[in-house]
């Protein structure tokens, strides 16, 4: 052969992406697995980057200006018209119920679901009365639950922009996924929580990419990288996350687990003052989402009336 093929579909296939420097950094690594599985040239991919709402927008909590959405409507936007040929996202920023022209057709290696505290050692080295900078009602709720004499305030923007804050005392200690200051060669940032003190957002540290489901071709090249372990894990907190009928103002952390055929699934609704926590612990096989959902609604049975109410629309 005197030629490399450039891609199997005789022009590059254009990859959508947010333009945050994590959005980068995972499109970049979706790029490289996908030429390196097919033995494409490096110029088989081109990156598109489209701004977001959600990066464009950044003085009000997600919660508050139209959810998850934010993140992935205008790379939605550019699937259906024909401007990319798949998006990559944050599996953590995908909403659970998406329309049924999106198929997400692979996951990468999940990265570090835990999540990482910055500003202090622990919670308990925190000092009294704490300031911590989160916009997540998860972490707002299981910092409450951690240190109930804690102040949660508002903190959104991309990593960089939230250490800056941190850096300039707006708050003592702020909360990131360990996933993101990882790709981001920040990884030496924060200390890492386990999860028995802060279970981690259902999805958190997966990268999926989504493609339109008509589109056999490219759908059939993108599944040749799927991670199956994270793909199976990620669609089962996804289904935890359906049973509840979530939005992002719901307090909700789920984490599943590979062990041998099934998975070990926990996850656990918190009030918002971190008084009230549900939570269930499940082995189930892997792709039981039926389970997954069921085990979602029995959190909500167990609620009280006040934290049931944050999971009705
Ligand atoms: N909501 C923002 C967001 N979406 C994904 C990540 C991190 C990477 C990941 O969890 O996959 C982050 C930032 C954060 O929570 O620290």
């Amino acid at each position: 052969m005197l030629f490399t093929p450039q891609s199997d579909f005789g022009r590059p296939l254009r990859l959508g992406t947010r333009g945050s420097p994590l959005a980068l950094a995972q499109a970049r690594l979706t790029a490289q697995a996908l030429i390196a599985a097919h033995g494409w040239s490096a110029d088989a991919i081109k990156i598109v980057t489209v701004q977001t709402s959600g990066d464009r927008i950044q003085d009000r909590a997600l919660a508050d200006i139209g959810g998850k959405a934010l993140w992935t409507k205008e790379l939605d936007r550019a699937l259906v018209a024909g401007e990319t040929d798949l998006s990559v996202h944050s599996m953590k920023d995908v909403e659970t119920v998406r329309h049924d022209i999106f198929h997400i057709a692979a996951m990468l290696p999940r990265a570090d679901p835990r999540d990482k505290l910055i500003g202090a050692s622990s919670f308990d080295a925190l000092p009294p009365n704490p300031i911590v900078g989160t916009s997540s009602p998860r972490r707002g709720a299981q910092v409450k639950r951690l240190r109930p004499d804690a102040t949660i305030t508002l903190f959104r923007g991309n990593v960089a922009t939230r250490l800056a804050k941190l850096a300039a005392g707006e708050v003592h200690a702020t909360l990131l996924a360990a996933a993101g200051l990882d790709r981001l060669d920040q990884g030496n940032v924060g200390t890492i929580i386990p999860v028995d003190t802060m279970l981690p957002a259902p999805s958190q540290g997966a990268v999926g990419i989504e493609i339109l489901a008509g589109n056999a071709p490219v759908i059939e090249a993108v599944a040749a990288i799927n991670h199956r372990d994270t793909f199976d894990t990620v669609m089962m907190e996804r289904a935890v996350l359906r049973g509840l009928g979530g939005t992002c103002h719901s307090p909700i952390a789920a984490l599943a687990l590979v062990d041998g055929d099934d998975l070990m699934l926990r996850a656990e609704i918190i009030s918002p003052d971190g008084q009230e926590t549900v939570s269930e612990n499940l082995r189930l096989a892997c792709g039981d989402l039926d389970a997954g959902e069921a085990l979602g609604r029995a959190l909500l049975d167990r609620a009280s009336p006040a934290l049931r109410a944050l999971f009705e629309a």
